[in-house]
């Protein structure tokens, strides 16, 4: 089995990035990038971090009309990302039109609820039904619109897993027992995760904040 956690390089600083991502390279299958870093950084961020040799995951959450994120798509496709994220929500046709675009080993998988979200929040929104019913509804709509998987907390991912059984699960919102939840609402541990199904556990501040974070990761690992 390899190793399922993606080590979330929150920063904007590409020395930053650069030396967490040696700090536990050994302990973690991969390296997300997100909004944060590629903002900074742009092309020439991911190149360097590429240098370490995991795969790539473009936590981009592309979400406008579908012409606009095919072209964003096809803009990164000479990154060659492991995994790209859309937002799930863009509707159907954008997301036909971001999986056309992009290359042909790049998973893009729908965001459908984000973990910082919990009940009180879909209903601020306009949001019917519960996390559940939402994640189960996105996930559906992913699939038909022919997406590798969607990202979902861990507490629908065991369900998510029933409605779409060859889906790829990317899962984050995730602590360790008695770990700081911050701004996410709805967490779990990344074993609980595992075990009901996710296919990739993205892990940030519990590792990059930690004071080693090369144990942390080792740790969280360990609990796999
Ligand atoms: O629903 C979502 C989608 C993406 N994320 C991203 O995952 C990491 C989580 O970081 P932590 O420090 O472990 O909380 C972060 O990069 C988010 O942008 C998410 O948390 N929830």
């Amino acid at each position: 089995m390899s190793n399922p956690i993606f080590v979330a390089l929150d920063t904007p600083i590409l020395d930053n990035a650069l030396e967490l991502a040696k700090s536990v390279e050994g302990h973690v299958g991969g390296l997300k990038l997100g909004l944060e870093f590629f903002c900074a950084n742009g092309h020439h961020g991911v190149h360097e971090i590429q240098k370490i040799g995991l795969p790539i995951f473009l936590d981009l959450k592309l979400h406008d009309i579908p012409n606009t994120v095919a072209k964003a798509m096809q803009a990164i496709n000479v990154l060659e990302p492991a995994i790209v994220t859309v937002h799930a929500s863009g509707g159907r046709a954008m997301m036909e039109d971001a999986k056309a675009a992009a290359g042909i080993n790049t998973k893009v998988v729908g965001v459908t609820l984000l973990t910082s979200l919990d009940q009180r929040d879909m209903t601020s929104i306009g949001y019917n039904g519960s996390p559940h019913d939402q994640v189960e509804r996105l996930a559906n709509l992913s699939a038909e619109a022919g997406l590798d998987g969607i990202v979902c907390s861990g507490n629908e991912v065991g369900a998510a897993h029933k409605v779409w059984k060859d889906g790829y699960f990317v899962v984050p919102g995730l602590r360790p027992a008695n770990g700081k939840a911050g701004d996410q609402k709805r967490t779990v541990t990344p074993r609980a995760a595992r075990d009901d199904g996710a296919s990739v556990l993205v892990i940030g501040r519990p590792i990059t904040a930690a004071e080693n974070p090369n144990s942390a990761a080792r740790s969280i690992e360990a609990t796999l």
